[in-house]
């Protein structure tokens, strides 16, 4: 008998789920994306005899290391490191850090996975990759977290390089962090390379690439507006977040002509009823990146604001909603309260933050939803221009960069509209099933490519 992944879709993610006990997250990441793909080859039978889904969805290899440091007091600290290298199909692995006492196998090999598509979708050459620690940088002096990234990358520099693996930031990895793993490489490998990216404008970092995974976000809220001939002027949004993803959205809304009502972290969320200017989110950013504090003391330099402990701000009603946090930050009550008061549009800037019923709620109600893996895709897409600089060791303009950011978000938009039609309904695009089919189909006809490997 013939061996194949054509098994229905129920059966394929019983296979999925016992082969990652006790990885939730992961599941639900291949689940979403085999909803859709599932639908798409249904009539391609290569795909199935050359088991491209399952494949993508093994990991090429998880790389998990000891990673011990010494805190202020001489204390011995011991973390646990990881690097997911999903798939190199299309290029090198590429995809951030993060640093947060969630981090586990299973966050790292969902978010592993998702890039995979998302990097497909930029057009540009880059595979799927992901890595981190559970070590949390909050309440850390500045040496501590130098020591800490300095010990992750004398392990990690053996398995990455500028054209093997090239990672970069996420939650609870910035600048500051990039730059001390920067330094670590280029002192164990005396070699100077574009190895990292999101590294300061010194030593070969991009311009905008700070901005742009927020702003990114924006641009693909605004292709979706277009479609039915709207955009952000004097439109409402509410926010989650307060880091870098979250603040660059904040402030391309306001740029835009809109009103910024919220932000939050893991403590609860403040509501600027005023709107959150670009003053008030240059304080933010100085605020969580400088003094390292908690978004709820915005409430003592704002007054008329309010914070909201241990809640999302999904019940602020609003025109459109930006999650830009953290993963599963908006369930399925969430979305049907956002629908119920208005919301239009939701653009994810955050990786995977609506669960499985919150996407349901999103596509059943028809409001314009774009998943993380095509909406925040712009950061990874001004990495890729980094590493471009990088390897013709140049620095491009900021008008430059910038006008290829929108054009790769304009791409991705368009790559989902083509991809994402609902029969017997014109006009309505299913951004989740556009984004993942067309993510899926660049990855799997290289991988057809090579033949069995
Ligand atoms: N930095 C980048 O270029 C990209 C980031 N992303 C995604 O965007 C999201 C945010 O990342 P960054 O802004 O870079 O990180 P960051 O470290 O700058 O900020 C993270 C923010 O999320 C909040 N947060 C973390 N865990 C939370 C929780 N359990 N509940 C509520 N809030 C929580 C933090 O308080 C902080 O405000 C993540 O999902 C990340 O994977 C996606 C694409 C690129
Ligand atoms: O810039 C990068 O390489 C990675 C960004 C990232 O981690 C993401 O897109 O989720």
């Amino acid at each position: 008998m013939a061996v194949t992944d054509h098994v229905d879709l129920p059966t394929f993610i019983e296979g999925v789920k016992k082969r990652n006990p006790g990885q939730p997250e992961f599941v639900q990441a291949v689940q979403e994306v085999a909803e859709d793909i599932y639908d798409f080859i249904e009539d391609k039978e290569h795909y199935h005899s050359e088991q491209i889904l399952r494949r993508i969805a093994e990991p090429d290899r998880i790389i998990s290391f000891r990673v011990c440091w010494e805190d202020d007091n001489g204390n011995v600290r011991v973390q646990r490191g990881y690097r997911v290298q999903n798939n190199n199909a299309i290029g090198p692995y590429k995809g951030g850090i993060r640093f947060h006492p969630s981090v586990t196998e299973s966050v790292l090999k969902f978010l592993a996975f998702e890039q995979t598509f998302k990097n497909a979708l930029t057009g540009l050459p880059m595979g799927g990759g992901k890595g981190g620690a559970n070590f949390n940088p909050k309440g850390k002096s500045d040496r501590e977290v130098m020591r800490f990234c300095q010990s992750f990358m004398t392990e990690l520099y053996r398995h990455v390089g500028a054209d093997v693996d090239v990672p970069a930031g996420d939650i609870g990895v910035g600048g500051r962090e990039i730059g001390y793993m920067f330094g670590q490489y280029k002192r164990i490998t005396n070699q100077f390379t574009g190895v990292l990216t999101g590294k300061g404008l010194e030593y070969g970092g991009s311009l905008i690439r700070p901005e742009a995974t927020g702003y990114g976000a924006v641009y693909f809220l605004l292709n979706m507006l277009k479609t039915r001939g709207e955009d952000l002027v004097g439109k409402t949004a509410v926010i989650s977040g307060s880091g870098n993803v979250a603040t660059h959205a904040a402030e391309k809304i306001v740029q835009s002509g809109g009103k910024v009502l919220t932000l939050s972290d893991s403590q609860g969320f403040i509501h600027d009823p005023d709107g959150i200017t670009q003053e008030k989110i240059d304080w933010v950013k100085a605020h969580k990146t400088k003094r390292r504090g908690r978004i709820q003391d915005y409430v003592s330099e704002y007054k008329g604001a309010t914070f909201t402990a241990g809640k999302t701000p999904w019940g602020v009603p609003c025109d459109v909603a930006l999650p830009c946090a953290t993963q599963n930050e908006l369930l399925g009550d969430d979305a049907r309260l956002l629908v119920k008061n208005g919301c239009k549009a939701v653009s994810e800037g955050a990786n995977m933050p609506t669960d499985l019923e919150g996407v349901h709620v999103f596509k059943d109600a028809r409001i314009l939803y774009a998943p993380g893996k095509a909406a925040n895709a712009g950061g990874v897409a001004v990495s890729g221009l980094e590493m471009s600089q990088n390897s013709e060791r140049r620095s491009w303009k900021e008008a430059e960069l910038q006008q290829l950011l929108l054009d790769i978000m304009e791409g991705i938009h368009t790559s989902c509209l083509t991809y994402g039609g609902v029969a017997g309904e014109p006009g309505y695009t299913d951004y989740v099933r556009g984004a993942n089919i067309a993510g899926f189909k660049k990855v799997a006809d290289a991988m057809l490519a090579y033949g069995v490997v």
